[in-house]
């Protein structure tokens, strides 16, 4: 199947990646994921490391977002820091490959990722923290800009979409995918309103551990609150 990024606009893309060593941590559970998602209506799957992506594309000839995230000792850049990654995500039948296009110390340069990724003919996705990552990675090449690493370069995980970064990249590309602590439908439909072409959610559909603390620390705030 020819794939057509033209596809994913106003899409929904589901981010199937379990907590990783969790119960979710496995093939069987990422295939089912990824076709309950189908069957919700995603457009598109985003899908961790060559293994699981392969299991996934046996089971359909849906877009696949691909990525591979090591955690390096020389660098802080975690999503698919390594030709090698690439290779291994084209070969298990991604789409797309979504690599970090932060500029930080990193062992491959991003414009190397993006030609390797685009000589196995496949499309690259930016993950930029700020709008001059996206800047850049247009510049060396790259079709689609995401806005998966805002705030995560920073000390302190962040808990609401950067609707401003999307924004802001909407005015260097058409292709921006809305990724990053997009957790209800509302936020959804923001990030397509600040000119998203489509919008990635991950651990609001795909990791049961994360929603239940956020309705347990809720409570927990609520009963703090009250005195109880
Ligand atoms: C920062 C980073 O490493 N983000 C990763 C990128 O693939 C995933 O851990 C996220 O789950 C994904 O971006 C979707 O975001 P959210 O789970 O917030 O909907």
């Amino acid at each position: 199947m020819t794939f057509e990024i033209q596809s994913l606009k106003n899409g929904l893309i589901v981010s199937c990646q379990p907590v990783k060593g969790g119960v979710m941590d496995n093939a069987a559970m990422v295939v089912g994921f990824a076709l309950a998602a189908l069957n919700g209506g995603a457009a598109a799957l985003r899908i961790e490391s060559a293994d699981y992506v392969r299991a996934v594309r046996q089971a359909t000839d849906r877009p696949i977002i691909g990525l591979v995230k090591r955690d390096l000792t020389t660098s802080p850049v975690r999503i698919t820091p390594l030709i090698e990654d690439v290779d291994a995500l084209a070969a298990a039948g991604a789409d797309i490959i979504a690599y970090d296009a932060t500029q930080r110390t990193r062992p491959v340069e991003t414009r190397r990722l993006i030609e390797r990724i685009q000589a196995t003919g496949k499309i690259a996705m930016a993950d930029c923290s700020v709008s001059s990552d996206a800047a850049q990675a247009l510049r060396e090449g790259a079709e689609i800009v995401g806005s998966t690493l805002a705030g995560y370069t920073g000390p302190v995980e962040p808990t609401e979409p950067d609707f401003a970064l999307i924004a802001a990249m909407r005015r260097l590309t058409p292709f921006v995918v809305a990724e990053g602590c997009v957790r209800t439908p509302e936020q959804a439909s923001q990030a397509l309103r600040v000119g998203a072409f489509t919008v990635v959610v991950g651990s609001a559909i795909t990791r049961p551990e994360h929603v239940t603390s956020w309705f347990r620390t809720a409570l927990d705030e609520t009963l703090a609150s009250s005195g109880a």
